[in-house]
């Protein structure tokens, strides 16, 4: 019996665009409503939101088996960390600031076993292993990680077509809050320059073998990334749905 497949990384192969969104209340309770709505993918977010290793593990736990495929975003992309959450369950990483081949390289014999990687062979206490109930986990396991990388600066758009010659990239994730910032237009991702630089960014990696993605959160964003060629696009973050709708909705009845 092998690792399990990777439904969601077959899904960008094969060129289907999946819409996701993200999942930023650090609780599995709020990301199985979110997975009720029939999100492809959902982004347990590491980075901006007060995730740790229990929490991304209860979230992939309850999105066990459900359409949604948990992309786990980590804070940075330590070799640690990536072995950790790859043990927990995750198949799907979402790596930010990301900045060179070399680096994107790296992370991916993170991802990977012995002889192709340096991840740490410790299945046998994984969850991902089912605690050993799968016995050539080990050895199927590197073909069923989709590594994502976030490109989100300058220097990463220099570097964009080296990282997009890395093996073993399965798709580039272009941050426009952060490339925005490294732009010099902090806050406003809607700025000439920083769109400019999105839809030269989208259209190289939709043209190489990997897949383009992004998050869109302002409106009209969306449908114009996915113009631009986003594959995996990203279309809400729940934090600001709940608050915009809770706000919305004292407005009506404040005095
Ligand atoms: O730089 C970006 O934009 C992203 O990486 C997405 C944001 O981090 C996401 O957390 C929404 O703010």
């Amino acid at each position: 019996m092998p690792a399990p497949i990777n439904t969601f990384k077959q899904r960008l192969k094969n060129g289907e665009r999946v819409i996701g969104c993200w999942a930023g209340f650090a609780d599995p309770y709020p990301t199985e409503v979110l997975a009720t709505a029939g999100f492809d993918w959902l982004v347990i977010d590491g980075e901006h939101a007060p995730n740790d290793l229990r929490t991304i593990m209860a979230q992939l736990q309850v999105l066990e088996g459900k359409h949604s495929e948990g992309v786990v975003r980590l804070p940075i992309g330590a070799d640690w960390m990536i072995k950790q959450v790859l043990d927990v369950g995750a198949q799907t990483l979402l790596i930010p600031m990301v900045d060179s081949a070399e680096q994107a390289r790296e992370l991916v014999r993170a991802c990977r076993y012995p002889p192709a990687g340096i991840r740490g062979s410790g299945a046998a206490l994984a969850r991902a292993s089912q605690f050993a109930a799968i016995p050539d986990y080990t050895q199927t396991a590197n073909d069923q990680i989709c590594l994502l990388v976030q490109v989100e600066s300058a220097a990463g758009l220099a570097a964009l077509d080296d990282i997009l010659a890395v093996e073993g990239v399965d798709g580039v994730f272009i941050g426009p809050s952060d490339l925005a910032a490294d732009m010099g237009h902090l806050g406003n991702s809607d700025h000439p320059e920083v769109r400019a630089a999105i839809k030269d960014g989208l259209a190289r990696i939709a043209a190489s073998d990997k897949a383009a993605g992004i998050l869109a959160v302002s409106d009209g964003s969306a449908e114009t990334y996915r113009d631009w060629g986003a594959q995996f696009l990203a279309v809400g973050v729940d934090v600001l749905l709940l608050a915009k709708a809770a706000r919305g909705l004292m407005d009506e009845w404040r005095d």
